[in-house]
């Protein structure tokens, strides 16, 4: 159902001269927790862009960096220029996508399903642009239907960069599905992430300040040094901005949608990698072979609840060294003793299509295949085909905000809503603290 947008945060946007000298604003398609995006025209070409107004700092920086950096990438939108000045929000001129993977899927559960070489073709596009990011160790940390945009013609490019984090310095070969792969293994590319962490010292780490905006959400934190310096003086960098608890580790577990986010998110581990994305991508193309979501959590107890009940108990069987995720003794559920699977999610799809889903939805992170992993998997070499690009469905907009959504960050810490909606938990003291015990 199409509904009307919300009112915008803010009208300064019609008041910035700079910004109304180059484009005429037509009207506000969207906002999201930190944004107002605007079509406009530019008046040199009548161009149609898009003008993502970004509230928050942190956002506005990482998404304009990444973006930088992924400049030229097929698989991910494209950033004309920006516009920030000191004082005022960020506002990025990026080129104007219609609809989005969201609005594909919820069209198809409409009527009509997808086919499967349609399928194909959309798994293929989302996995060249996670591959280009990973590629250039740029972690997104949101991958999800609706921030997979779509054009007129049937291209899919990530967007909404606002969480991601810039791993290292890029330089690796954009991923493009016509060339051949390979400059980097999978193996490679994670090792060299985790040399990169490892290089950051907790020394450097404990010189930053954190700034929390209790009025925005966890993760709009941003660091002493962020506020003093030039963001874009530098032209790559890795970021060791987070760390909101040294002793865990260097980032916050708080990130991305929560039917998308990776168990060891939810167990509050600070000490993760691009294999949260695989996660997410995971829980993606089961949604477009289900088109229902896979996980559709209510709070995070019940986000992982449903991924237990679905996969079975997390132990140490299955992921070794699980247990010494952050919150892996405070919260604990009763033994699974018959998980569904990804099978019992998935009726009537194709043995090969769930295996395919397995290879990214399994809890040990080292286990998730690597999007160019994936590229060469034989599924897509497999009858029936992907179909070409310009064969694919696309809907003629977007719809507004999808009612089922989780609501993003809305309640994330509020921990007591979490609880009250999963079911009575047991709660024991123990010699660390406490447990929760959810039946
Ligand atoms: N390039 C674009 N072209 C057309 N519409 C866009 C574009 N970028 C964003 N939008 C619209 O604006 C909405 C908000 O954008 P986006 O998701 O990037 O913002 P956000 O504040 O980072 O959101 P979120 O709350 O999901 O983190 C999107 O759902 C989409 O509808």
């Amino acid at each position: 159902m199409d509904l009307n947008p919300p009112p915008p945060k803010s009208w300064s946007i019609h008041t910035r001269p700079e910004i109304i000298a180059k484009y005429e604003i037509q009207e506000r398609v969207g906002s999201g927790a930190y944004s107002d995006v605007y079509r406009a025209l530019r008046l040199s070409d009548n161009l149609e862009v898009a003008l993502k107004e970004v509230h928050d700092y942190q956002s506005a920086f990482r998404e304009i960096e990444a973006l930088q950096i992924l400049q030229g990438i097929p698989n991910v939108v494209v950033l004309h220029e920006h516009f920030w000045r000191e004082d005022e929000d960020a506002v990025l001129v990026l080129e104007f996508l219609r609809t989005d993977l969201a609005t594909v899927i919820k069209e198809a559960k409409k009527g009509g399903g997808l086919q499967v070489g349609e399928v194909k073709r959309w798994m293929m596009q989302i996995l060249c642009g996670v591959d280009a990011c990973h590629r250039n160790m740029v972690m997104h940390r949101d991958l999800k239907p609706g921030n997979m945009l779509i054009s007129d013609n049937g291209v899919l490019k990530l967007a909404d960069f606002g969480q991601a984090r810039m791993l290292m310095e890029p330089g690796y070969v954009a991923a493009d599905a016509n060339q051949e792969q390979g400059s980097i293994s999978k193996e490679e590319y994670f090792r060299e992430m985790d040399e990169v962490k490892a290089e950051i010292s907790l020394d450097e780490m404990a010189k930053q300040t954190n700034v929390h905006d209790e009025n925005t959400s966890c993760h709009a934190t941003c660091t002493t040094g962020d506020i003093e310096e030039d963001p874009f003086k530098e032209t790559c960098s890795y970021e060791a901005h987070e760390g909101e608890d040294l002793r865990h580790g260097f980032w916050t577990s708080c990130v991305g949608t929560r039917w998308f986010r990776a168990p060891e998110l939810l167990y509050g581990s600070t000490d993760y990698g691009l294999e949260v994305d695989l996660w997410s991508l995971g829980c993606i193309f089961a949604e477009l072979l289900s088109l229902d979501p896979l996980f559709p959590g209510n709070s995070d107890i019940d986000q992982l609840g449903r991924i237990i009940n679905v996969l079975g108990n997390l132990t140490e069987d299955v992921w070794p060294g699980c247990s010494r995720l952050p919150d892996y003794r405070i919260i604990s559920f009763s033994k699974v003793e018959n998980p569904i699977g990804l099978e019992g999610c998935l009726p009537n799809r194709a043995r090969d299509e769930i295996s395919l889903v397995k290879k990214l939805v399994c809890y040990n992170p080292a286990s998730r295949a690597a999007a160019m992993e994936l590229l060469h998997d034989k599924y897509f070499v497999e009858e029936p085909l992907p179909i070409p690009i310009s064969e694919l469905r696309v809907p003629l907009s977007k719809s507004w905000q999808d009612e089922e959504s989780p609501g993003e960050w809305y309640n994330y810490n509020d921990s007591d809503s979490d609880f009250d909606e999963f079911g009575p938990p047991r709660v024991t003291t123990t010699h660390s603290g406490f447990s929760i015990q959810f039946p």
